[in-house]
């Protein structure tokens, strides 16, 4: 049986440095950005759709598709983030359920699935357990404006725009509190792994 893990969070929870540790124990993690990266690239049934919608204005001269355009049109318009979040979130989770095929198929013990907004768009369906990375919001305001280069006002105003962190908690199978050292974090995540069954040794594959 493979369990298929849901990792989550909010903005500059540590998303990245738990799937980092992950990955570092040699456990394949599915980046859900990534798949919607790949999803729209040239030539993709998204990349055709995503034209047809907004027209050809939002490429790139080399012919993929600019997102950062695209972004700024959805941005202040609902009806078209929506038909554009119709467009690709399909394909994002088709990408997905084939990765869990395929290590199914492999036998793998654990995937796992790094979803920003896995209770968000209703995804825990695809996934056994979730894991939420969970930080305060002085942590994650003061993460936020140091990697984004962002002011308060900035940090905040992308904070606010999510669901609250805190209303994730008891969503989650599993908290890994990122508040302090990342040594604490990769102990908790290991404790987490443990209690479903996994640990140090039985992670490697040879
Ligand atoms: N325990 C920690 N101690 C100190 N800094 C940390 C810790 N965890 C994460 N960080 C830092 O906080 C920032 C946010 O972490 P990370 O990029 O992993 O978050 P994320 O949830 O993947 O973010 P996003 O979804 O916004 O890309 C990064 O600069 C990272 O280096």
């Amino acid at each position: 049986m493979t369990l298929i893990i849901g990792l989550t969070g909010g903005i500059a929870s540590g998303k990245s440095t738990v799937s980092t540790m992950l990955k570092e124990m040699d456990i394949q993690v599915i980046d859900a950005d990534i798949e919607a990266r790949l999803a729209v690239q040239k030539g993709e049934q998204a990349y055709k759709k995503i034209i047809a919608e907004f027209g050809e204005d939002i490429l790139m001269d080399n012919g993929e598709i600019d997102r950062k355009k695209l972004g700024a049109i959805i941005f202040h318009d609902e009806d078209k983030r929506q038909t554009l979040n119709g467009i690709v979130h399909p394909e994002v989770r088709k990408r997905m359920m084939t990765k869990i095929e395929e290590a199914k198929k492999n036998q793998e013990e654990i995937i796992v699935l790094d979803i920003p907004l896995l209770f968000e768009s209703k995804l825990t369906y695809l996934v056994d357990k979730t894991i939420l990375v969970y930080v305060d919001l002085e942590t994650q305001l003061k993460r936020l404006m140091a990697r984004n280069q962002l002011t308060v006002e900035e940090a905040k105003a992308r904070i606010n725009s999510q669901m609250p962190l805190v209303d994730k908690i008891r969503l989650a199978d599993a908290v890994i509190d990122n508040n302090g050292s990342i040594d604490y974090t990769r102990k908790q995540l290991l404790q987490v792994l443990s209690e479903w069954g996994f640990n140090k040794a039985n992670l490697r594959r040879e």
